[in-house]
């Protein structure tokens, strides 16, 4: 749970070379970002919840604060019924941070030797701590590689290392700020099943960021949308799909050819392939668009879909585009 959550990151302001460093050793002067500004939302448990926004726009500060490891400026937050900066040890049980851009596993040691010391860390007695092992490295398909050092493994088993040694406490509420980064496509969807796969066994509570829009749509029903450090929206993805994409895509197969312009009277064209014609028609004067598509130009075939979500947050994001929106 979150009310009213802000947080100001102080920046000391200095003018360059040596006479700036001596004026600012005297008098130091701030300004201050507003990184996250008054947001409140509730995650029930057990759900999935992606975290969108463009660069910069405050969701690693918001984890930070629901993890505890920085102080809100002002607000509330309840993790799990405990407040996360006091850092209490049953919170720190039942909650965990994966960062796709840090690394807790030591480099040079073989994986297990990491995750045994996280075993210590946490207390995890012995029999329990193979029992986790066996049952996550099977959900994971880690096997030998527990026992390479971990520099030598791919980018895509040091992730999968990296979720089995976040997770070997069984935290209940899971913390995941670009857990696919950088992953290819068959490393993304493998992490993207295990995650699901993890939240349906033990009803954990996910809270999700990522710039790879299949990783959202995926696993995330609900999404948080920051912009500037507010909270635009909370709800559907579908709903804001639908919201915030004045357009449909309609695909249309000729029966003969027709020139880029007289096809671009009916509308903005996204592609032209061949006989296959892509055009991005606004939602509001759909019916009409298509009517006179079909009376007037020799169509063997039609279809009408949402554009990629990729591509409507993708617009979203681009600079200004939410400002006019909101
Ligand atoms: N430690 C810090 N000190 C000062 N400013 C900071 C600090 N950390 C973040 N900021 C600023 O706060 C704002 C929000 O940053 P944050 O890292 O939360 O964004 P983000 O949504 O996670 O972005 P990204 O997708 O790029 O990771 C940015 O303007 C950033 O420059």
């Amino acid at each position: 749970m979150v009310e009213n959550l802000s947080k100001v990151y102080p920046i000391a302001l200095k003018s360059p070379g040596l006479k700036g460093t001596l004026q600012h050793f005297w008098q130091r002067r701030y300004r201050q970002i507003l990184a996250v500004q008054d947001i409140s939302f509730t995650i029930p448990p057990g759900a999935m919840v992606g975290f969108l926004g463009a660069n910069g726009a405050g969701k690693t500060t918001t984890l930070k604060m629901l993890t505890g490891l920085i102080k809100p400026s002002g607000g509330k937050v309840r993790v799990a019924g405990f407040d996360p900066f006091r850092r209490q040890t049953a919170f720190l049980r039942c909650t965990s941070l994966v960062m796709g851009q840090k690394q807790q596993l030591i480099w040079d040691l073989p994986t297990l030797d990491s995750l045994r010391i996280n075993g210590a860390i946490y207390e995890i007695p012995d029999q329990i701590f193979e029992q986790r092992l066996g049952e996550l490295s099977e959900m994971l398909d880690l096997t030998t590689e527990l026992k390479q050092p971990v520099r030598k493994l791919s980018l895509g088993q040091r992730m999968k290392a990296e979720l089995l040694a976040a997770l070997l406490h069984h935290p209940t509420v899971l913390f995941l700020d670009e857990p696919t980064l950088g992953l290819d496509v068959n490393a993304q969807v493998a992490v993207r099943q295990f995650l699901q796969e993890y939240n349906q066994r033990y009803q954990a509570t996910v809270l999700l960021t990522s710039h790879y829009m299949a990783d959202i749509t995926a696993l995330c029903e609900r999404v948080l949308l920051i912009h500037q450090g507010q909270l635009m929206y909370d709800g559907d993805l579908e709903a804001l799909v639908e919201r915030f994409s004045p357009y449909r895509q309609v695909a249309v197969e000729l029966s003969t050819p027709i020139t880029l312009e007289k096809l671009e009277i009916y509308g903005e064209v996204e592609s032209v392939e061949g006989l296959l014609v892509r055009f991005l028609l606004k939602r509001e004067s759909l019916t009409t668009a298509i009517a006179k598509l079909l009376a007037e130009l020799p169509v063997s075939d039609l279809s009408v879909s949402d554009p990629p979500i990729e591509e409507i947050i993708g617009r979203l994001f681009s600079q200004g585009n939410l400002d006019n929106k909101l």
